[in-house]
C-alpha cells in the first residue's frame, strides 16, 4: 500500500506503466497462484502413445493427472507452505516461478489465457489495494469473520 501510494502519489490509480515499481503485487499473485491455484489438480490429460518415463511403462489411453497441489505445497521446495507469504520469493523462493511449475499447466496444452489472465490479476490488484483498505467482516460482537478456504467442485467451460 506504502509502495502503491509512493508510485502513484496518491493522485491515480496504479497502471501497466507502473508495474515494475511495484513488484510486491507480482510476489502476492505468484503466491496466490501457489498457495490456492485454481487448478490444483489441472486439466487431465490422455496419451495417444505408449511411452516410458523414469522406467515406468505407460500404456496409450494412461489418463495423466499433474498434481499441481502437491508440487506447490511440497515442504521440501516452499516452507510452510500453507502459510501465506509472498515475501517468500524473494528469499528462499528467489527464481522460482510458479506461472513455469504449472498454475497454468504444461506443454503444449499451456493455458493460452495465461497472459491475459496475469495482466487481468495484476491491473485488478494493484487498483484495488490502492484504494482500499481490505479488512475481514465482523460479527455482531465485533469478532472478525473469514471467509472459507474451501474449494468448491466444478468446472465451466
Ligand atoms: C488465473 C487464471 C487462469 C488459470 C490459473 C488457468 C489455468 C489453466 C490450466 C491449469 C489449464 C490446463 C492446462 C493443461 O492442460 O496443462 C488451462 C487451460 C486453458 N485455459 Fe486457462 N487459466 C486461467 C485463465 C484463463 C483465461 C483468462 C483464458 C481465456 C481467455 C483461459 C483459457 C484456457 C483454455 C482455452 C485452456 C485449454 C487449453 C488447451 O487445452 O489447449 N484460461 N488454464
Amino acid at each position: 500500500m506504502i509502495s502503491l501510494m509512493y508510485v502513484t502519489g496518491g493522485h491515480r490509480l496504479p497502471d501497466f506503466n507502473d508495474r515494475t515499481s511495484i513488484p510486491y503485487v507480482d510476489l502476492i499473485i505468484a503466491e496466490l497462484l501457489r498457495w490456492r491455484p485454481t487448478a490444483p489438480l489441472g486439466v487431465h490429460h490422455q496419451s495417444q502413445q505408449p511411452d516410458i518415463y523414469k522406467g515406468y511403462y505407460f500404456p496409450s489411453g494412461t489418463t495423466f493427472i499433474p498434481n499441481i497441489w502437491g508440487v506447490f505445497h511440497d515442504e521440501k521446495i516452499f516452507s510452510e507452505p500453507e502459510r501465506f507469504r509472498p515475501e517468500r520469493f524473494l528469499k528462499e523462493n528467489a527464481g522460482f516461478d510458479t506461472y513455469t511449475m504449472g498454475a497454468f499447466g504444461y506443454g503444449r496444452r499451456v493455458c493460452p489465457g495465461r497472459y491475459l489472465a496475469d495482466s487481468s490479476m495484476w491491473l485488478a490488484l494493484a487498483q484495488i489495494l490502492s484504494a482500499f483498505i481490505i479488512q475481514p467482516k465482523r460479527d455482531g460482537q465485533g469478532q472478525e469473520v473469514l471467509p472459507s478456504l474451501d474449494y468448491k467442485g466444478g468446472l465451466v467451460m
